[in-house]
């Protein structure tokens, strides 16, 4: 069988990878059930985003930094500064509402819980992953990383663990440039694990992601032609320019790539429970640059998008910038 194989170059550009069927239907659901098994025994850490207290006003996502090497397995690599502590995080629940597991923490210290095999299969899996970035130009991945499951519940009539109220996760980056500590998020994973049918229409949930391929989130490239990841400046005012959006129905088995700094993004509120794996690969800062981006990036061909996704143009993009910082026409 011809392994299904993500295009890694639309990563590297700034655009969406969107991958259908990656995991197969049996894989995906081992998955979910070990995520279930995980939630019913309090596993995952549920409601909101966690901040900070003396960040609530600001509501800046400052993520749990619960990271472990794929190699290693073994020893964690706490750097969340706050993490567990009520005393020093609260949640917000208006940016965020889904219960979270981290792989690495809260599922391992739920011994004899769920399915192993299934959470070690998911490690080589993103482990291959890392691997396939690195050998298309993402050289300078860390070996830790953060990965967690997503449970959002339904809304009341779902049947399935409803509180009321759906799911959803506000637009926001995955790395806004706040973040503390040596390693930063550089490609962001989402692998879905849902049942099948879902129905965007009735169901919701979409990931809705706003894009602008080889532009970078601030819309600049520096005289390289890379993206300038560490320039976070007027980046939400001048997201709303130029911007490509892209719905992506969260089937099962479906896997997501996207660079954590330029692609903003959301989850719609979602009327059905919703799985998903989410991780994040992870880069020491000033390593990011991909070797694509080093060769100009942005001239290959569009590659097919699978699963059914609709994308919307919302204006023009009517100007792209080559290396030598002269303007060319849009693809
Ligand atoms: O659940 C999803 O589709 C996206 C989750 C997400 O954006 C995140 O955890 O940062
Ligand atoms: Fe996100």
């Amino acid at each position: 069988m011809t392994p299904v194989v993500a295009d890694i170059a639309q990563v590297a550009r700034g655009d969406v990878s969107v991958t259908s069927n990656f995991l197969s239907p049996g894989v995906a659901s081992a998955l979910r059930e070990d995520a279930r098994a995980l939630l019913a025994a309090g596993a995952f850490v549920g409601g909101g985003l966690r901040l900070p207290v003396d960040d609530r006003r600001r509501r800046r996502r400052r993520p749990r930094r619960r990271r472990r090497s794929l190699r290693g397995r073994g020893e964690e690599d706490d750097e969340d500064g706050g993490g567990d502590d009520p005393t020093t995080t609260t949640f917000d629940d208006r940016t965020r509402l889904c219960d979270v597991c981290g792989i690495f923490d809260d599922a391992d210290r739920h011994d004899g819980v769920g399915d192993r095999d299934a959470r070690d299969g998911l490690l080589d899996v993103v482990s291959d992953l890392r691997g396939m970035l690195m050998g298309a130009g993402f050289e300078q991945l860390s070996e830790n990383m953060e990965l967690q499951y997503l449970h959002y519940p339904g809304g009341d009539d779902d049947g399935g663990g409803g509180t009321g109220r759906g799911g959803f996760y506000r637009r926001h980056f995955d790395r806004t440039g706040d973040e503390d500590g040596p390693l930063a998020r550089r490609v962001s994973l989402l692998l879905y694990l849902n049942e099948d049918g879902w129905d965007a229409a009735t169901d919701g949930g979409m990931l809705r992601a706003y894009v602008r391929p080889s532009k970078g989130r601030d819309g600049k490239l520096d005289d390289e032609g890379n993206f300038d990841h560490d320039d976070h400046d007027d980046a939400r005012r001048r997201a709303e320019r130029d911007v490509c959006v892209l719905d992506i129905v969260p089937e099962g088995g479906k896997l997501v790539l996207f660079d954590s700094a330029a692609v903003e993004h959301e989850v719609l509120p979602t009327q059905r429970e919703r799985w998903a794996v989410v991780g994040w690969f992870l880069t020491e800062e000033g390593l990011n640059v991909t070797e694509n981006e080093r060769r100009g990036g942005g001239r290959e061909e569009r590659a097919r998008r699978t699963g059914g996704e609709v994308r919307t143009e919302n204006g023009p993009r009517k100007k792209k910038r080559n290396r030598s910082g002269r303007k060319r026409a849009s693809r």
